[in-house]
């Protein structure tokens, strides 16, 4: 069959259905698709969320880092993982992507995996500081350098990408290069936290990295058009009903209580 994009799969069932030419935001709400966003659209949601909804960064963190941790136990279950101990990097990044991934982590060892963390470029604010504590205080290691993609291949069963999030722009910077042409030239799984790190948050990137997953944080990005992976999960299951509303998100129905649903 044609591989359509998500724009053209959300036209074409809406005008197969109301026969007519549609802008896309009109064909996702009538086929009733889940919205993909843009950055700036992005952005604007994680604002509200903050300024008009008085989430603390804390709070949603917290919410979407165990999103990620329920996605990996689901697609990676322990009894699955080739290498004992099943051991998992973690690689986390300068902003609140980073942040997520020390939460996953955290959950990821509660969960029963030995997380590693890569931390190269820590923040100064008390939040990150804190997180970083408590995966220090629950024996998680942190590594003082990026390990060759064979070294990666050898010891983790996985590496869970938590670089860069929906807030990337331009070419990438040091040392975030460096560890992306190793993660480009691994053979075990990434799971990349809602972007793939280097990608364009809305045109994707052709030769970067292709995680296996991705798990895409309140709504997923025009980038998620471009994954081709094997798992694509939404989490971050906080959105409140008026917000999903206004940004006409069509969000799928989560499964009872789960964190995480799976799209494809
Ligand atoms: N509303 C939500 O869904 C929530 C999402 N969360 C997560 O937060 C990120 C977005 O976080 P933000 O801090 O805005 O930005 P990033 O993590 O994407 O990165 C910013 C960070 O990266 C640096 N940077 C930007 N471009 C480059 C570059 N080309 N090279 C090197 N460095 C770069 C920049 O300077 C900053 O330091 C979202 O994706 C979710 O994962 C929240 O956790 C919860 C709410
Ligand atoms: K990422």
């Amino acid at each position: 069959g044609s591989v359509l994009t998500h724009t053209g799969a959300c036209a074409r069932i809406a005008s197969n259905i109301y026969g007519k030419d549609l802008t896309h935001r009109q064909a996702c709400t009538m086929a009733n698709t889940i919205k993909y966003l843009g950055q700036e659209e992005a952005q604007h949601i994680d604002e509200e969320l903050f300024d008009e909804y008085s989430f603390s960064v804390d709070q949603l963190m917290e919410l979407a880092g165990l999103s990620c941790a329920t996605a990996v136990s689901k697609g990676y279950p322990l009894l699955s993982l080739l290498k004992s101990p099943p051991r998992v990097l973690v690689i986390c990044g300068p902003g609140n992507n980073g942040g997520d991934g020390l939460v996953c982590a955290r959950h990821l060892k509660l969960f029963g995996y030995e997380p590693s963390v890569l931390y190269p470029k820590r923040p100064s604010k008390q939040l990150f500081q804190n997180l970083t504590t408590q995966c220090e205080k629950m024996d998680i290691s942190f590594l003082t350098e990026m390990p060759e993609a064979d070294v990666i291949d050898e010891v983790y069963n996985l590496v869970v990408d938590a670089i860069f999030g929906f807030s990337f722009k331009g070419a990438v910077r040091e040392p975030f290069g460096d560890i992306l042409s190793q993660l480009k030239k691994i053979t075990v799984p990434i799971a990349s936290v809602d972007i793939p790190s280097g990608w364009d948050v809305e045109n994707g990137c052709p030769d970067g990295i292709q995680p296996d997953m991705l798990i895409s944080l309140t709504a997923p990005k025009k980038a998620a058009n471009h994954f081709k992976g094997r798992y694509h999960f939404l989490g971050g299951r906080f959105v409140p009903p008026a917000l999903e509303q206004k940004y006409q998100l069509n969000l799928p129905q989560y499964p009872g209580t789960d964190c995480v649903q799976q799209l494809n």
